[in-house]
């Protein structure tokens, strides 16, 4: 379905609820530079770090089109994906069922889960959701539920502390979605409603939260502007 949620007056923030979802793919596809790419780079790191089995945590999994494309590659692992979004849930559920797919989908929220020992956590455009304060935690969590050189693969929209570089980003970034099809009025919307809700760190703050965490080492693999998709080892 093609997403047309701030085609219309809105007044509140932006929610992941059931008018999301129901356009969510569509708005993923559209609205994140390179999504499908960075969606196969990741396939290809799970894959490799799952090479010998193993546990796999898809954190803010959504409507789990990355858990399914790699239980269609690897049936054979145990893949996990948490949301706290039932909206999403139910979206991703139909279309696990629709693909004959074996994964595992909780409703949980990732600050609170109990971890089992994983060989390798994702979390594509999530953080950016939770609470800076709290974000910090969670990463912490993740290092000590991964295994020895667990890998942790996440993507995030990103800021630049050059208030120019930082601006003409953003701009580049509301181009493309133009080209998307979005409207000025669309993209406006859009800001606002995630104004507070989606609080960006920079590349530099990433990768510094994620060696405060605990990751020995921590680099950016894949960036388009201000989205950015990055690899943390244990
Ligand atoms: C931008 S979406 C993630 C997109 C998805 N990873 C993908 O690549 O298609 C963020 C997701 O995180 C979920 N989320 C946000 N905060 C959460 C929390 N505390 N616990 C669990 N899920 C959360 C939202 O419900 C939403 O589905
Ligand atoms: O549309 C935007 O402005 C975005 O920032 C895209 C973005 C994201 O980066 O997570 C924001 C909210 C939706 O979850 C989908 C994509």
């Amino acid at each position: 379905m093609n997403d047309k949620v701030f085609a219309k007056p809105i007044k509140k923030q932006f929610e992941f609820d059931e008018e999301v979802a129901a356009v969510f793919d569509d708005m993923l596809s559209r609205s994140v530079p390179f999504y499908e790419e960075s969606q196969e780079m990741t396939r290809f790191f799970v894959l490799k770090a799952l090479q010998n089995g193993g546990i796999m945590y898809d954190l803010g999994c959504s409507t789990a089109s990355l858990l399914i494309s790699i239980a269609k590659q690897n049936p054979d692992v145990t893949l996990i994906g948490l949301d706290n979004s039932e909206a999403m849930l139910e979206q991703a559920g139909k279309k696990a069922h629709a693909f004959n797919v074996d994964i595992n989908l909780l409703n949980a929220d990732i600050l609170e889960y109990d971890y089992e020992k994983a060989n390798v956590f994702v979390s594509n455009y999530t953080l950016q959701f939770i609470r800076p304060l709290v974000r910090e935690e969670l990463v912490k969590k993740i290092a000590d539920a991964l295994k020895k050189e667990g890998v942790f693969i996440f993507s995030e929209k990103v800021i630049s502390h050059h208030a120019k570089l930082n601006k003409d980003l953003i701009e580049h970034y509301y181009d493309f979605k133009k080209k998307q099809g979005y409207s000025e009025f669309e993209i406006a919307q859009k800001r606002e409603a995630l104004e507070n809700v989606l609080v960006p760190y920079s590349e530099e703050e990433n990768i510094k939260m994620a060696k405060n965490a605990g990751f020995s080492h921590c680099e950016v693999v894949f960036r388009w502007a201000n989205f950015a998709t990055f690899i943390a080892i244990k």
